[in-house]
């Protein structure tokens, strides 16, 4: 047996039978009740006006309950109540009907054979014409409580209907006018009874209870299900590998066999054993005060393998002569080549769940840690949709990498579901804190906003909710807890979209409060993002919203474009230093647009400030405006061109040009190359070599870490020099050879900024240089 809950729940689903449903019906004949009641006497079945008039007498209006409360309001329930200690059900069958029944419904609603019912009586109603009840879910009064059982009794009447709905899906149950009609539901159904059009409609409830205090074996898998639930949810969880406990989790996730589209992943539409096995537990996580939601889990796995047929560690023995048989089989290699060892690594991913009604759903982005997921079926059991096998290159000698989707059912205690969903990154979460402070629980939306802070700035948001977060952040009032909201946010999801959020919260909390938010959206995860500058397309328009604001506003704006004028200038100070012009070109050319977005978002002041910068940078900058005038040639009317200062960087380029092609042309004699080395001596050596007008060539006896000093250096500055190792005597010798290329490339440098500058004068009808 499992050594803990989380495993030994797992073990219980995994031994469950075919699916049952939430709901279910069963007649049974009239003569099976003996019904009395207090103050009425024997009730005759089929029921008759008279006798239901006689009730009505001694009922009092029913009363429902609202949270703490119990209220009366005919307005969501109109119907006559009779107490449970003024009925008495007897009858010489009653007893084995009733036991029979509840048999019936184990069945029916998928509950284990060995679980006991009990029904307990709730009340006995009478709905008279046009009454009803809205729906709504039952209080579950005991924790036993796994349903509600329903008995009505024949009556002749019109609408009435008992309507019970469970994740979208609903059944609507008629009584019967001559025999008993009874209907059992699970606990966590809505369900209503619609207005009654004629006649009455006369019902006995129960709550139905699965057997308190009776062991394992006898209530079946839901009460111990419901049991592991507790158990682990208020036990401190342990990491796989870790040395220490922590705190109990907030959620279980049970990984499904099968795999499910979004738009196909519901309760009702699950395959094969999920369909009982989830019910199962969504009805123990409802008896454990639990809500469960259904997800689609990604699940990657590492296993140490080798090829099959190889020996494992054959390769410290060498090669023998089978190796030449290799290669000549190259059908694609499946996983049945492998030879699969030890697991690894197993991690588990969940991208999108349901909402907390069952329907709908949202993607999210959810790390599950290894002490919080379990399965009945072992992936390992499962065909993964990829598999990847990696050589002793890869991190843990040789794997196989395997991929599986799973749907999973995510279970967390009520009252800490707005941290469990919160977590994921879930747009529930921020519409909870919105809802909150709309609704003036200002106190309740701070608290359950500080619940997020040990992990919200982990979470992977999605830039969509950025415009809620600002919302909720503002109307927190708190600005320690609305900086932590933001966190996890970057600059990239900004957009024009976003002014009068970013509005609200500078006016509410300032700006050197904002300027530590922008600092942080551009803080060191920026650095390494892979579309880092796609978003300052979005930049002017934002700028230009926010100005037109007001003056805490222009300083917003003022934040953004000198973070993104920051991390420009870096990689421009970068970029114009790299020496082979292979790699330096295209990164130069493609820093021209946020270039451009950012002149055009920039204000006056800052927008000098740039081109200043741009001016004092090496001639190789011209590979980045170059390219950016051309295209913005095309792409932007005269006027924005202007006012981003594009003239001018024009006119700057005309002047830089002109410069270039008045040069004399380097001598023919002239071999010099000027470079600067890291100041050891090896570079001395090799600067004076380079500085040298005559020599082209340089025999250097030279170690091999000193040669491996030297190649690093002409190759990251791209030198026109050729270098080579004569491998004879000890040590080796460096060749050097300054190369043709000395020459060639200042003609095509040449070439290039007489084309360039024919193309300025023309396009952007340059004035001379002059004074500016
Ligand atoms: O009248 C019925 O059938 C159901 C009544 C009910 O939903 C309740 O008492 O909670
Ligand atoms: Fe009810």
């Amino acid at each position: 047996m499992a050594g803990n809950p989380r495993e030994r729940l797992a073990e219980l689903l995994g031994g469950v039978r075919p699916a049952g449903a939430f709901s279910a019906r069963l007649e049974a004949p009239a003569h099976g009740l003996g019904l009395e009641v207090a103050g009425v006497g024997p009730v005759s079945l089929p029921l008759r006006a008279p006798q239901a008039k006689k009730l009505i007498a001694v009922a009092r209006p029913a009363l429902f309950g609202r949270g703490e409360e119990t209220l009366s309001d005919t307005g969501v329930r109109d119907t006559w109540q009779i107490s449970p200690d003024q009925i008495t059900l007897a009858g010489p069958s009653w007893p084995a009907l009733l036991s029979g029944a509840l048999e019936h419904f184990r069945d029916a609603l998928g509950l284990p054979v060995t679980a006991r019912l009990q029904a307990e009586p709730h009340a006995l109603l009478v709905y008279g014409k046009g009454q009803f009840f809205l729906p709504h879910q039952d209080s579950e009064k005991d924790d036993a409580m796994v349903g509600t059982l329903v008995l009505c009794l024949p009556s002749a009447h019109t609408g009435g209907e008992l309507v019970i709905e469970h994740a979208g899906q609903r059944s609507t149950y008629r009584a019967s006018k001559t025999e008993l009609t009874l209907v059992a539901f699970y606990a966590d159904c809505r369900h209503e009874v619609t207005p009654v059009r004629s006649g009455y409609r006369v019902a006995l409830t129960f709550n139905l209870l699965a057997e308190p205090g009776a062991s394992a074996r006898d209530t079946g898998p839901l009460t111990e299900l419901a049991h592991c639930l507790d158990q682990h949810f208020s036990t401190p969880a342990r990491p796989r590998y870790a040395m220490r406990d922590l705190d109990p989790p907030n959620r279980l996730v049970y990984l499904l066999d099968h795999e499910y589209t979004q738009r196909g992943l519901s309760w009702e539409r699950l395959k094969g054993a999920d369909a009982e096995r989830a019910a199962l537990l969504r009805a123990a996580a409802g008896q454990a005060g639990c809500e469960s939601v259904l997800a689609l889990a990604e699940v990657k796995q590492t296993w140490d393998a080798y090829p099959a047929g190889d020996v494992p560690w054959d390769d410290c023995y060498g090669y023998d002569e089978d190796d030449e048989y290799e290669g000549e089989d190259d059908s694609p290699a499946t996983d049945d080549d492998y030879v699969v060892q030890d697991l690894i690594d197993d991690e588990v991913t969940l991208d999108w769940w349901t909402g907390p009604d069952g329907t709908g759903g949202e993607p999210i982005s959810l790390y599950v840690h290894d002490y919080e997921a379990c399965a009945s079926t072992p992936s390992a059991d499962l065909t993964p949709y990829e598999s990847q096998y990696e050589g002793y290159m890869g991190n843990y000698g040789n794997t196989l990498d395997r991929w599986y989707r799973r749907a999973a059912v995510v279970v967390w205690p009520r009252e800490r579901a707005f941290a469990a969903r919160g977590e994921a990154g879930s747009r529930w979460a921020l519409e909870e804190l919105q809802g909150r402070i709309e609704q003036g629980d200002l106190d309740g939306a701070r608290t359950a906003a500080e619940s997020l802070a040990p992990f919200w700035k982990h979470t992977d948001t999605q830039p969509e909710l950025l415009e809620g977060a600002l919302h909720v952040a503002e109307g927190l009032g708190v600005a320690e807890t609305a900086a932590m909201l933001l966190e996890p946010f970057g600059v990239n999801a900004l957009g024009p979209q976003h002014a009068h959020g970013l509005a609200a919260v500078a006016e509410r909390y300032g700006t050197v409060w904002l300027g530590q938010v922008i600092g942080g959206w551009f803080g060191p995860r920026y650095r390494y993002e892979a579309h880092r500058y796609e978003w300052t397309e979005r930049l002017p328009d934002l700028c230009t919203v926010l100005r037109s604001l007001g003056p805490a506003r222009t300083a917003a704006a003022r934040l953004l474009s000198t973070g993104a004028w920051s991390a420009v200038d870096e990689d421009l100070r970068q970029c114009t230093t790299t020496g082979p012009a292979e790699i330096r070109r295209p990164r130069l050319e493609q820093l021209g647009l946020p270039l451009q977005h950012l002149l055009q978002a920039a204000d006056q002041e800052q927008r000098t400030e740039i081109l200043a910068v741009l001016r004092a940078q090496a001639d190789t900058v011209l590979e980045c405006l170059m390219p950016m005038l051309r295209r913005s040639a095309q792409a932007l009317p005269t006027d924005t061109r202007r006012a981003a200062g594009l003239d001018t960087i024009a006119r700057d380029c005309t002047d830089r040009l002109r410069a270039i092609v008045a040069r004399q042309p380097r001598a023919a004699d002239d071999w010099s190359i000027a470079w600067t080395g890291c100041g050891c001596d090896l570079c001395a050596t090799l600067e004076t070599f380079l500085a040298s007008r005559s020599r082209r060539v340089l025999e250097w006896p030279l170690a091999k870490d000193g040669r491996r000093h030297v190649h690093t250096r002409i190759d990251s500055a791209g030198l026109p020099v050729l270098h080579q190792t004569r491998r004879q005597g000890r040590p080796y010798t460096l060749v050097l050879t300054k190369t043709e290329q000395l020459f060639t490339r200042e003609q095509t440098g040449r070439r290039q900024a007489e084309a360039d500058l024919t193309w300025l004068t023309s396009t952007w009808n340059t004035l001379p240089a002059g004074p500016r």
